[in-house]
């Protein structure tokens, strides 16, 4: 089948075609899928959104007519971008492919702009069931395909890396966009320390803007923000897609978006991904950058399912979620995510945690199970030694003080034998018997959501409360208080729930079920208000 992509979101006006055999998938070359773009370069500022629309308008049927006659023969169908993106170039693109659908007589396939962003990795790659990091202008997500839709593992709580990026250079007066040009200017840097903001595997960039903005205006030299920002930004990105490695057990990394075509991410998510064994791979940079050709691909794969558009079922829409997507195209039984082992040795996010039994005889060291773990945070290779000291130090610090404080409030955690600052080193009793990751319920689940709500009573955030960081036997210990720290807030303690809620639709089966449990126990000994914000931290719009 031969299939016309149109893609028109915000910046790029652009075309392309592609011959899909489904049962030969040709590889991607520089010639297939053949592309057309027309770049949209506002003359001041970021983009207008009407001015966009405008070049949309008059650069679409040019594209299209270059991807036409590159065709070598009738098009099956015409896939559009229906969103994300902004209204007014989506409501163009979106006119624009279903006149061409009516004019050929062919289906129209709607696209969703982030998942075609991903699935030309997962394309490329030949991987089957990878976790995706999709860093682009206007979003920056961690995806993985779970229970027939790609779960959103964690996110951006404010804006797009790309967009974070770019207002930096608007600040600093430099034209749009302004990634390459931070890219350029931190090869000459050197490092400052600047906010580092994640939470589980959600992130944000709104303290990070502020502060890079602040330092500038002190007089600390562009190339040096510029560097920081680099190394801070790319560093959270590589910390959360490994947290979704180790949550979802896979060991499978592709990227997306056009901020994937910084040198300097590549780099650390293919060093993260090499050092924790997992295969790393990154589409080239025309594949990167918004382009139809993803839209053209994505579009066979659907159109192959049968998944295609009547024109009142068409409607663009600018806050198209992933989630919100159907996966018409891959079976439901596929999955990103696998029921985790028991060894002796594990490589969480962060972490080597070994299991060692202690002597039976030294009863002052007995425990309950008869074992300790020591949890080693070693050096990341991937960040700047500087960032990477203060990490490890701060969070082996939160998590031996936050670890007995939890327990001191009655909420089962392990027991802290020792604590080596220095080494980034803790050693705990071994608690449970499993992951709640392997062994969950919504009685379980419901047991969660007390201490979550007792945790929160006493003002402590656990701040990564997935369903590997719980240990169970016939309790359920709460273990990995790393990213953990005090806080009386609501929005704080929503986010920790937000948290649960992530790593359970990512990872498990009979979600309702084990999610309304955890919210029940959670309202039987916490704050209503909590539960009320959760709510509102799901439905937030967050990409400005
Ligand atoms: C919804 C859609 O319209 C939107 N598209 C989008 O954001 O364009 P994309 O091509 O994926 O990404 C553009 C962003 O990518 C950044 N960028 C481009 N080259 C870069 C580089 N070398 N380093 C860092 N950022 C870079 C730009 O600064 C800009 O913010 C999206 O995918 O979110
Ligand atoms: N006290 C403990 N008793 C028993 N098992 C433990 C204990 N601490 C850690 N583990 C095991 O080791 C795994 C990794 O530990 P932990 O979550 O603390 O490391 P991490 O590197 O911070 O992981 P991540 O950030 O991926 O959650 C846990 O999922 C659990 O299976
Ligand atoms: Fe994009």
């Amino acid at each position: 089948m031969r299939i016309l992509g149109i893609e028109g979101t915000a910046w790029a006006a652009s075309a392309a075609v592609f011959e899909y055999d489904p049962d030969d998938p040709a590889p991607l070359d520089a010639d297939q899928p053949f592309i057309e773009t027309d770049a949209y370069q506002p003359e001041s500022g970021g983009i207008h959104p009407r001015e966009a629309a405008e070049h949309m308008g008059e650069a679409i049927p040019a594209v299209v007519e270059s991807a036409l006659d590159a065709a070598d023969g009738p098009i099956d169908a015409v896939a559009f971008s229906r969103g994300p993106g902004l209204g007014p170039c989506l409501r163009i693109v979106g006119t624009a492919a279903r006149a061409l659908a009516g004019t050929l007589d062919v289906p129209l396939v709607g696209v969703n702009h982030m998942v075609a962003h991903l699935e030309i990795g997962r394309y490329g790659s030949g991987f089957d069931s990878p976790v995706c990091l999709n860093a682009s202008g206007a979003n920056a997500h961690l995806l993985g395909y779970h229970d027939g839709r790609y779960r959103v593992l964690g996110e951006t709580m404010d804006t797009g890396v790309g967009n974070a990026i770019d207002k930096f250079t608007r600040h600093v007066g430099w034209s749009h966009p302004g990634g390459p040009k931070v890219e350029e200017a931190a090869k000459d840097g050197e490092y400052v320390d600047l906010p580092y903001v994640v939470k589980g595997m959600d992130f944000s960039f709104s303290g990070l803007m502020s502060a890079a903005k602040a330092e500038y205006d002190e007089g600390t030299p562009v190339e040096d923000v510029c560097f920081s920002l680099q190394e801070t930004i790319f560093a959270m990105l590589t910390e959360v897609a490994e947290r979704a490695l180790s949550l979802t057990g896979s060991d499978e990394l592709v990227l997306g978006g056009g901020v994937g075509q910084n040198e300097r991410l590549r780099e650390m998510l293919s060093t993260m991904c090499a050092d924790r064994g997992a295969e790393f791979y990154a589409p080239d940079p025309r594949y990167l950058r918004d382009n139809a050709g993803m839209i053209a691909v994505l579009g066979a794969k659907m159109l192959a399912a049968g998944d295609s558009l009547t024109i009142e079922e068409s409607a663009v829409d600018p806050n198209f979620r992933p989630d919100e997507v159907d996966v018409t195209w891959r079976a439901d039984e596929a999955s990103v995510a696998f029921e985790p082992m028991e060894t002796a040795e594990r490589q969480g996010a962060e972490a080597i945690v070994t299991v060692e039994s202690v002597e039976p005889r030294s009863t002052e060291a007995r425990t309950q199970s008869g074992a300790r773990v020591i949890k080693r945070r070693l050096p990341k290779a991937y960040r700047h030694p500087a960032l990477d000291e203060r990490l490890r130090r701060e969070r082996t610090v939160a998590e031996a003080r936050l670890t007995s404080d939890a327990r001191r409030q009655g909420v089962p955690t392990p027991v802290v034998r020792d604590v080596d600052v220095a080494e980034a080193t803790i050693t705990f009793d071994r608690v449970g018997d499993r992951d709640l990751g392997a062994a969950l319920t919504p009685d379980r689940a419901r047991m969660v959501g007390a201490h979550l709500a007792r945790l929160h009573r006493a003002g402590i955030v656990h701040g990564d409360p997935t369903v590997r960081n719980v240990r169970v036997d016939d309790r359920c210990y709460l273990i990995d208080f790393g990213l953990g720290y005090h806080s009386g807030h609501v929005e704080d303690h929503a986010m920790d729930c937000h948290v649960f809620g992530g790593s359970v639709r990512g990872t498990a089966g009979d979600t309702d079920a084990v999610l309304s449990a955890f919210e029940a126990g959670y309202a039987e000994a916490g704050d209503e208000a909590v539960l009320d914000r959760l709510r509102e931290v799901e439905g937030r719009g967050r990409y400005t």
